[in-house]
């Protein structure tokens, strides 16, 4: 039986004071898929996700939400000062009731998947790296299972070498738990690597122009596969236009 889990969203608009932001959004994600959003910096990308993951009001048009859970990594890993490598990842899980001594051994577990390592376990945020820091944002999300994960541009502070490793992970999750993502990002490739489909956010206001669907499955995309399309889609007109690339000479 297809599962009836899906985020619609109709008709959206959204303004900041008297600035449109957002113009006009239609989109839905099935369960299983992985959708990009790109687009230009300042395209209104974040207030789209924050919409359809409920952080920020809807004001016009509307976001349906069946997924039975769902999760987030931000592009800065949003650690609790406070709290140690484990009880960061353990948050989610103690907020759904699993008990203490479970939550624990469950996040040392993910922690150590996410090439954490036990001696890292007790540190605080501020005596983690930037790519620690992002591993354990991304153990955080993943430890509680979620059906929808909503990321947005979390590999772009990232070295190539751990961008890979977690890109490598959600595929594995995609495929294996039919996870579903929302991805917002700025870089081409990383949404080629990664998506079902793409649609590309033209800015002020932000309303989606083009999309864009790959149907080969994400774990067959080699570098190859990656260059390949990346280049082809560089040469599309929109792309061109929406990104102003033929100012910086890639016409
Ligand atoms: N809370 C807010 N109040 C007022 N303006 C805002 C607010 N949040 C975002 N904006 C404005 O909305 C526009 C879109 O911002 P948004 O962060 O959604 O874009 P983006 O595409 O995600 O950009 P980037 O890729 O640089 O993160 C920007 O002009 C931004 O200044």
């Amino acid at each position: 039986m297809a599962s009836l889990e899906c985020l619609e969203v109709k008709r959206l608009n959204h303004s900041f004071g008297f600035t449109q932001i957002l113009k006009d959004i239609n989109f839905s994600i099935k369960k299983g898929e992985v959708l990009s959003i790109v687009g230009p910096s300042g395209g209104g990308k974040t207030t789209l996700m924050h919409l359809c993951a409920n952080l920020l009001d809807v004001q016009e048009g509307s976001v349906e939400n069946t997924f039975t859970s769902s999760s987030f990594a931000f592009q800065e890993a949003r650690l609790l000062p406070w709290k140690n490598v484990i009880d960061n990842i353990a948050i989610g899980l103690l907020a759904k009731g699993i008990k203490n001594k479970v939550a624990k051994k469950m996040s040392e577990e993910i922690a150590l998947k996410f090439g954490l390592e036990k001696d890292d376990f007790d540190k605080f945020p501020k005596d983690l790296s930037g790519g620690m820091k992002q591993r354990v944002s991304f153990a955080r999300a993943l430890v509680v299972n979620p059906s929808l994960l909503f990321l947005d541009e979390p590999f772009s502070a990232l070295d190539i070498g751990l961008k890979m490793e977690l890109q490598t992970y959600l595929i594995q999750m995609v495929k294996e738990k039919n996870l579903t993502i929302l991805f917002i990002t700025h870089d081409l490739m990383e949404a080629i690597r990664l998506s079902d489909k793409i649609h590309l956010l033209q800015a002020d206001p932000g309303h989606i122009i083009k999309e864009f669907e790959y149907d080969l499955s994400q774990e067959k995309r080699d570098d190859k596969f990656v260059y390949n399309e990346t280049a082809k889609i560089l040469q599309d007109e929109t792309i061109i236009n929406t990104f102003e690339l033929q100012t910086i000479g890639f016409k």
